[in-house]
């Protein structure tokens, strides 16, 4: 029998959605609504949805799981629409939003009427939104939050688990109020920091228009996510206004301690600060063994340096091709001419990078580094 699934909002998250839920091989139909025709249209041609719904109402009035990967203030909106829909009574309704405290609050509503809302929220994304950017594989190994609320009984708790598991996110249960607090450190609070060195750039620049020609790696990964979608994280920074207050004041107040330390000038002091959020860094579990959370999935990256002659490339592939070791993306970054580069080679797995790296050792004297 056909499980139905409607899913409102088609971007990014919403396509990435329909595409790890099919994977699973059970026999589900998904019904996708989205604002913009255009997107709709597109996940239907490229197979991620099986039929577009004329409304949000239509798509989800025949579901048997609903979700809503729109923008968090617009899942509010409808969620307030939805109490006036006519929906099957043993519905689960859930999001995909970044922010859970008021969506929870809002799900309260629904509650009375006797439907079940789990909050969720996928760790995984990219600054790229929209259809064209969704893959069936965006949660792979990134945690999957679920907030339920009290009246979900953990048998409807199971069965959303269930229909999320061929997405291999790993599901983990929190508290809407413990996800918003942890959200905002590791996520929201980044976000605006990364947008507000952008403004800082683009202040300087008035006056030194030359500066962003400067800008290299460090500039370009601590700012990458300020090219997000600013309907998303206006959505997100209104929502979240508490932590992210909180987090702000804390910011306010080290960077007072980090100026009086500048002013202080004491080098073991400064060292300190370095090193004590190096140990920190290289701690964290999305550095372990080298693994880079990347834009849209896990890679396993191999620096080496290479002299920049023509031919080099050609050279390392030919070996790593001879011994059937495959590579998801190549790169070079910081080459100039005449002066040593680093290719950046991407494996699906530690093994393979393992085994391309102990290949490469016995057949060039390149040196290599796993960062
Ligand atoms: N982008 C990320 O990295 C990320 C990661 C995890 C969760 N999220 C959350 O998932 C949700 C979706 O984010 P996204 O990145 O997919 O955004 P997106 O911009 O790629 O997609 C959102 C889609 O919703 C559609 N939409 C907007 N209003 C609508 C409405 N009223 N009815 C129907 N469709 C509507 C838009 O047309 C768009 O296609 C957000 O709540 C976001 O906070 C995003
Ligand atoms: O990788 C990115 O570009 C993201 O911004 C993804 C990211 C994040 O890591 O902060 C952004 C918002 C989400 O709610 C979850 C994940």
């Amino acid at each position: 029998m056909n499980e139905n699934v409607a899913i409102i909002g088609l971007g990014l998250i919403g396509g990435s959605l329909a595409l790890a839920i099919k994977r699973g091989g059970r026999n589900i139909h998904i019904t996708g609504f989205d604002r913009s025709y255009a997107t709709a249209d597109e996940a239907y041609r490229r197979g991620i949805i099986d039929m577009i719904a004329p409304s949000a109402k239509a798509a989800c009035e025949k579901a048997d799981y609903i979700f809503f990967a729109t923008p968090v203030n617009t899942t509010i909106a409808l969620m307030e629409e939805a109490l006036d829909w006519k929906l099957k009574e043993n519905v689960i309704l859930s999001d995909t939003g970044s922010t859970k405290n008021p969506i929870m609050q809002a799900a309260e509503r629904l509650h009375e009427k006797g439907l079940t809302f789990i909050g969720g929220h996928p760790m995984a994304g990219s600054h790229k939104s929209g259809i064209a950017a969704a893959k069936g594989h965006l949660f792979e190994n990134a945690y999957y939050v679920l907030t339920p609320s009290e009246s979900a009984s953990d048998e409807l708790i199971d069965k959303l688990s269930n229909l999320l598991a061929p997405s291999k996110g790993k599901i983990v249960l929190l508290d809407a109020a413990e996800h918003d607090r942890m959200t905002a450190i590791v996520s929201h609070f980044p976000h605006i920091i990364a947008s507000s060195l952008v403004g800082r750039l683009a202040d300087q620049e008035k006056e030194q228009p030359f500066v962003k020609n400067l800008a290299a790696g460090g500039f370009r990964d601590l700012t990458r996510i300020a090219s997000a979608d600013p309907t998303m994280w206006r959505d997100i920074t209104i929502q979240n206004r508490e932590e992210l207050l909180g987090q702000l004041d804390g910011w306010l107040h080290e960077m007072q301690s980090i100026r009086a330390m500048i002013v202080e000038n004491d080098p073991e002091r400064i060292y300190g600060f370095f090193s004590e959020a190096k140990e920190f860094r290289d701690r964290l579990p999305s550095t372990f063994q080298g693994a880079v959370q990347g834009a849209l999935y896990m890679t396993f990256d191999l620096h080496i340096d290479i002299p920049d002659h023509p031919g080099v490339i050609s050279e390392i592939t030919k070996i790593l091709a001879d011994q059937q070791i495959s590579i998801t993306n190549i790169r070079i970054v910081e080459t100039r001419t005449d002066v040593y580069g680093i290719l950046v080679i991407s494996f699906q797995t530690a093994e393979d990078r393992k085994s391309a790296r102990e290949i490469l050792a016995k057949t060039t004297d390149y040196s290599m580094h796993i960062l």
